[in-house]
């Protein structure tokens, strides 16, 4: 069977432009990594239940995967693809890191529910596929859509690509669980600062290499410093020239 590419991604920089109950509301440059990926594919199965093969540090029920397939179901009330979950499992070679902020749960469920349009002919649009990729997790509609690059706001639900070039990076991930959702909280309890609309307009209009070069990981990343504050074990990891991807821990170099 065709095995897909589950691409991870770095977020060059990350700013909280506002509330939206309990999420925040983001302006943040995604960049897919090239050289680092879960890969996906059907394989043939002997017992009618929903089966993920691979090695993760959660149950089939807390997969983002199987989060997918129930989101994908109640959209399409499709029957086929009960009767395919039925006769395969999703075979996961696992290499983003979870907790990385990497993106790696969305990025496997973005792809499964790639792989379910193909291979049912769903007939899907990108559109409706990122809609039902949201109720799995914000960063899904970045890797539904698959860009190299692109602006990501909202939630996380509007994906702009941006025209630049693909960057290599350095990535490195210290071995330390980061809680995504306490990240989040400790910046609005602690780091509350939106960005205004001026520095709002000059970050989507200028490229990583850019931003990069003229902010600290601190200003490049507005959940650095709430994770820092959570996990103070993370800043003896911070090494010069790196910054901060996501709720981490990743930290990543252009090279
Ligand atoms: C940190 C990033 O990974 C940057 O790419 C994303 O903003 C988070 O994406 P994610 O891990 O897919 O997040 P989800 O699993 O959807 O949400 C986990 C939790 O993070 C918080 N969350 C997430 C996204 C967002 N824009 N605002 C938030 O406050 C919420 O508490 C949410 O319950
Ligand atoms: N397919 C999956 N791959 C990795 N982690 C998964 C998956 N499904 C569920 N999880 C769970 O999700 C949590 C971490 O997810 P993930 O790896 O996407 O975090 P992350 O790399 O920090 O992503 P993000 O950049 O969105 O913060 C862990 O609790 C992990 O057990």
């Amino acid at each position: 069977m065709k095995i897909y590419k589950a691409y991870a991604k770095v977020n060059t920089f990350l700013k909280i432009t506002g509330l939206r109950g309990d999420y925040h509301e983001i302006i943040s440059r995604f960049m897919r990594v090239d050289d680092l990926y879960d890969e996906l594919s059907f394989e043939k199965k002997d017992t009618p239940d929903f089966k993920i093969i691979g090695s993760f540090s959660c149950t089939t029920e807390q997969n983002t995967i199987y989060k997918a397939y129930n989101e994908l179901l109640e959209y399409t009330k499709s029957e086929s693809l009960d009767k395919l979950m039925q006769t395969y499992a999703v075979k996961v070679d696992k290499n983003i890191p979870a907790f990385a902020g990497l993106g790696g749960g969305s990025s496997d469920a973005a792809t499964y529910l790639k792989m379910c349009n193909e291979v049912l002919h769903l007939n899907l649009s990108i559109k409706e596929l990122a809609e039902i990729g949201l109720k799995v997790g914000a960063d899904v509609p970045f890797f539904i859509y698959g860009y190299d690059s692109a602006n990501v706001s909202g939630i996380g639900e509007i994906v702009e690509p941006f025209d630049e070039p693909l960057l290599k990076f350095d990535v490195y991930t210290p071995n330390i669980e980061i809680s995504t959702p306490k990240v989040y909280k400790s910046y609005r309890d602690n780091f509350f600062n939106p960005i205004n609309s001026t520095e709002l307009h000059k970050l989507k209009n200028a490229t990583s290499i850019e931003v990069l070069e003229s902010y600290s990981p601190e200003e490049a990343n507005d959940l650095f410093n709430p994770a820092l504050k959570e996990y103070p074990k993370l800043k003896k990891h911070q090494k010069d020239e790196y910054y901060f991807s996501g709720s981490g821990s990743s930290f990543f170099r252009v090279i």
